[in-house]
């Protein structure tokens, strides 16, 4: 009989995980089965590798997307989410949604529903990797994303359907608004609650891990009391709860000379369009980017181009109650089942799970011997196509170099 228990978290959401754990995955759809198929082999090597076999992971399957509708006749089946609360930490694959039609997107459900209002996405160069940046080791960025609001909430009328004409003419009429008839309308909500969370999370985060700064993305000129808000609303937080460790930019100016003092955290802000080009041209300049949910989405698979592309970007979605860990990209469709696109987003956030779950000896060994693995030239068609005379490995082959190279002496990594 198996003696794998339950991770648990007490109500200050600190974890409690026994030495044989059980974590629940869904598999994904797409490149989903092939990711996940080279991952698993990489976080039990590590976990053997690191604590020789006084810690376990039990592996408990959990249906959703194409495979649970398959088996429940659901997508994304109430079962899944349950063991996802109960079990507290879980990882996915990427999940398929329809363009412009069908059923809304069950990653953004699976967020609000179990409250995972932190999408954290570190964007961080692994030496060896091909980048168009002059100097890549500069790169050192982590986006947190607020999950659960914005236009990803979900409310949404088709144009020309009953609802958006009640809203266009309610608009009109009690609100002096002018929206062109037979317009589709998507409505933006943000909060203070949920901004004031999220900015929380990430100035913590930035604390603990020795970030200089956070900086709050917006588009608050023309969205001002969305947008705009997010930013008054994310200096607040920052004043109100953490004002002994933190310092906004313009008092760094106007009190410090320009130098902010030694263990505070510098808050700012840039506007979205403008900061694009800057992480481009400074990346030494950002650390912690904190910023709503749209353009988190967009800032996210951005900065992934910088560090290698969508194959190396690994993501986490964090909650007060647990934590989805999940690969920043999707489900790939042309490269699905053909054992070929690049594991490391979700081996990497594999890595994150296990940061979290306070077993780090294993993560950290999975970075390194994943970075040794592409320091040796082996790496998928993604890397291949921008490093001559690489050895490209398929999907699986990579999973397997890297669990090679888990399991060699200790100084290999
Ligand atoms: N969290 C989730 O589950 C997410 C789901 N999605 C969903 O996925 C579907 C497809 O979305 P799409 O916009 O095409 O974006 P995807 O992220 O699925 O992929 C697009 C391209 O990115 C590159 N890529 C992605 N993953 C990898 C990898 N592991 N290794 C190497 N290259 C990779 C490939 O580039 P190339 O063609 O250059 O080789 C691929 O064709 C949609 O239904 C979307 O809604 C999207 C994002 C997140
Ligand atoms: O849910 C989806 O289909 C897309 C989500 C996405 O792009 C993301 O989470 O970055
Ligand atoms: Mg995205």
């Amino acid at each position: 009989m198996s003696t794998a228990e339950s991770i648990t978290i007490d109500k200050n959401g600190k974890l409690s995980v026994p030495g044989h754990v059980i974590i629940p995955f869904i598999e994904g759809d797409g490149i989903g089965p092939d990711i996940w198929r080279a991952t698993q082999p990489v976080l039990d090597a590590a976990v053997e590798y690191a604590y020789k076999g006084d810690r376990k992971i039990e592996w408990k399957e959990i249906n959703a997307g194409e495979k649970g509708y398959q088996k429940t006749g659901q997508w994304l089946p109430e079962q899944s989410l349950e063991a996802i609360r109960q079990h507290v930490v879980a990882i996915k694959g990427p999940l398929t949604t329809p363009v412009g039609k069908g059923m809304r997107s069950l990653n953004v459900t699976i967020r609000q529903v179990l409250d995972l209002y932190a999408c954290v996405r570190p964007v961080k160069y692994v030496p060896g990797v091909p980048s168009p940046m002059k100097h890549p080791e500069n790169i050192n960025m982590v986006v947190f994303r607020e999950n659960t609001e914005d236009l990803y909430a979900g409310v949404e009328f088709q144009a020309g359907s009953p609802e958006a004409e009640k809203l266009i003419s309610f608009l009109k009429d009690e609100m002096n608004a002018t929206i062109a008839a037979g317009a589709g309308i998507g409505i933006k909500p943000m909060s203070a609650k949920n901004t004031k969370r999220l900015m929380a999370s990430a100035i913590v985060y930035a604390r603990d891990n020795g970030y200089p700064s956070v900086t709050l993305m917006h588009k608050g000129n023309i969205m001002k009391y969305t947008e705009g808000a997010f930013a008054t609303w994310g200096y607040e937080a920052a004043r109100e709860q953490f004002g002994d460790i933190t310092v906004t930019e313009d008092e760094v100016y106007e009190k410090y000379n320009g130098t902010a003092p030694e263990g505070k955290i510098v808050i700012k802000d840039r506007i979205a369009d403008m900061l694009f080009q800057q992480v481009l041209l400074r990346p030494e300049e950002f650390g912690v980017i904190a910023t709503p949910n749209l353009n988190g989405d967009y800032i996210s698979d951005a900065l992934a181009a910088q560090v290698g592309g969508l194959g190396m970007a690994p993501g986490a979605n964090i909650g007060d109650q647990c934590a989805v860990f999940e690969a920043t990209h999707g489900t790939a469709p042309k490269y699905a089942g053909r054992n070929k696109v690049n594991p490391s987003s979700l081996i990497l956030s594999g890595a994150m799970m296990l940061d979290h779950m306070g077993w780090t000896e294993a993560a950290d060994r999975i970075r390194s011997c994943l970075a040794e693995t592409v320091k040796n030239g082996k790496v998928t068609y993604d890397l291949a196509r921008q490093i001559k005379g690489s050895c490209k490995l398929c999907c699986s082959e990579f999973g397997e170099a890297i669990v090679e190279n888990i399991c060699s002496y200790p100084e290999k990594c």
